[in-house]
């Protein structure tokens, strides 16, 4: 099975991207992920470009690396020697064991860009490669604008990389710099590059145009055995190519073996998820193979057909990338989605008509009950009977008084048991926090397990923004009780209304899940 080397640029390359700075403990940390991984290089910065790339790779230095750590710069300057120039001594003084150089190869970014005529550019490449190389250092050549460059003039292309060859470069890595190139001009180029150079080639492909990925499988399919990307496709405007995506996709699509780690590949969810929290960026739900979405099922034909043959509607298991399946319950749920999650719930029964059409008549008016799977477990509980009536609510009134300073905010709640009455005050920031006090007091005073639920977040959505003021909301809550999140839905043209409902649901839930008893009348 041939083997392909990934190429981590994200510390270099993905920096680029506008919105993310990694300071050096950032670096650090996402490299030993990727170390972990088995990535077979990380290129770590450009020594001369920034104190805080020199410090890293002084910090790498004198650290265990199972990976090839990659110093990244260009050719040398055109006003410089190559024994002269600063950024091919950045790198041999960053005391790195491979050396990436990017260098052009496109005629009209070396007459226009760098200013000078096409021969001296080969020449810059050659002493580049030559230097590092006597350096004992491994050199990678990136062909900057190669496949750009090869639209203008082919043969100049391939003669940048046969320079970088020829002067010893171990990869030469054609690269779709501007990321406008289709998967077939990719795949015929490289092909012709492999018939007239023998080092081995590389793809870095930028993702402007939608194809980095494609173009990076394509350029495998023709001969390359090193793919340059990115974890999560950050980079420079668009992106670079998606490491979380090619490499699932090398395995399970090409039969290819991919990093030192072949086995790693099941856990990449996982490298996806921290590189995105240590970059500080939302992952993206609806990455292939790695979002959130990526093994979610809402429709119920689809699920109905999953729970028959998961592979109805998945293209590979979600364990094989360290995913799980989730099954999401919704308007467009049928009985299928239902009995996913309640088993309770038995096939053909009237309970379980009942539950699917009121999911579909409450998301009707505006309930949304895939983010809050409490108050769906208590709708299908409720239905089932299963869930005891704890208390009744007799009603709460919410104050808001603007006096000289500040609002004053305030709210009474009375609630029954049998023929006891419980009446509470309670004070707070706003109406929904005043409301939240009250009710908790209130209810303290018959299930006191009550104090252990808390409220971790809250929030608002306005349904028809067109109708202003009057419009419906849907409050989402999120709570907590004894360790268990619980997560909770009301909707109302009152606001009040609307967080009131999700509040009971959150109380109900615990209490009923925790399997409490009903105070008796
Ligand atoms: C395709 C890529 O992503 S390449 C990576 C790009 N990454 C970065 O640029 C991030 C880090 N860069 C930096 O910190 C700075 O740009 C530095 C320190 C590298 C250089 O800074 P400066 O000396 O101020 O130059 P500047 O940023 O304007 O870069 C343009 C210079 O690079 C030269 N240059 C560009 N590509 C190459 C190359 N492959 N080989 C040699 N010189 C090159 C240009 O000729 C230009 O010099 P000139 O103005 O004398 O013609
Ligand atoms: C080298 C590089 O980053 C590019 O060509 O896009």
């Amino acid at each position: 099975m041939p083997r392909i080397y990934l190429y981590d640029t994200t510390l270099r390359d993905g920096t680029q991207r506008a919105g993310i700075s990694l300071s050096l403990e950032d670096k650090i940390q996402i490299a030993h992920l990727l170390d972990e991984f088995g990535l077979d290089y990380i290129e770590g910065g450009w020594p001369a470009s920034n104190p805080k790339d020199t410090a890293f790779f002084q910090a790498a230095r004198s650290l265990p690396w199972q990976s090839r750590i990659a110093a990244f710069g260009s050719t040398r300057r055109k006003e410089f020697s190559a024994t002269e120039d600063p950024s091919l001594n950045g790198i041999v003084e960053a005391g790195v064991p491979v050396a990436t150089i990017f260098g052009k190869a496109s005629p009209f970014q070396v007459r226009d860009i760098l200013g000078i005529d096409l021969d001296d550019n080969l020449k810059m490449v050659a002493d580049s490669v030559r230097y590092l190389r006597d350096h004992d250092i491994e050199v990678v050549f990136d062909a900057e604008h190669f496949f750009d460059g090869a639209r203008l003039d082919r043969e100049y292309a391939v003669a940048v990389c046969e320079a970088a060859a020829e002067a010893g470069a171990q990869w030469v890595v054609l690269c779709d710099t501007n990321g406008g190139s289709l998967p077939d001009w990719i795949r015929e180029l490289t092909a012709l590059v492999g018939r007239r150079i023998s080092a081995p080639l590389g793809i870095h492909a930028h993702d402007d145009a939608g194809l980095a990925v494609a173009n990076s499988l394509a350029a495998v399919d023709a001969g390359a055995t090193m793919v340059q990307g990115t974890i999560n496709g950050y980079g420079e405007r668009c992106g670079n190519a998606n490491l979380c995506t090619i490499w699932p996709n090398l395995v399970f699509k090409m039969g290819l073996e991919a990093g030192q780690k072949p086995a790693m590949v099941q856990e990449l969810t996982r490298l996806s998820r921290t590189v995105a929290e240590i970059a500080n960026l939302a992952p993206d739900a609806g990455a292939p193979y790695v979002g959130e979405n990526a093994f979610t099922h809402k429709a119920g034909v689809h699920v109905g057909a999953v729970r028959k043959h998961p592979e109805a509607y998945e293209h590979v298991p979600p364990e094989s990338v360290g995913q799980k399946r989730r099954v999401l319950v919704s308007e467009l749920a049928g009985k299928s989605n239902l009995l996913y999650h309640y088993e309770e719930l038995r096939p053909g029964s009237a309970e379980l008509a009942q539950v699917v059409e009121e999911v579909k008549r409450l998301e009707a008016q505006g309930y949304q009950f895939e983010d809050a799977e409490s108050s769906m477990a208590l709708l299908v509980q409720r239905a089932l009977g299963q869930v005891p009536e704890y208390y009744q609510v007799e009603r709460f009134h919410v104050s808001v008084t603007r006096d000289q300073a500040q609002p004053v905010t305030e709210a009474t709640v009375r609630l029954r048991v049998g023929t006891r009455s419980f009446l509470e005050v309670g004070a707070g920031d706003g109406p929904v926090h005043a409301l939240d006090n009250a009710l908790r007091k209130a209810l303290t005073g018959i299930y006191p397990e009550v104090e252990d639920l808390k409220l971790t977040d809250y929030k608002v959505r306005v349904l028809d923004g067109r109708a202003a003021t009057a419009s419906t909301v849907r409050v989402l809550v999120r709570s907590e009780f004894r360790g268990q999140p619980i997560s909770t839905v009301g909707v109302s043209g009152n606001i009040l209304e609307a967080s009131w409902q999700a509040l009971l649901d959150a109380v109900d839930y615990s209490l009923w899940n925790s399997g409490i008893t009903p105070m008796e009348a």
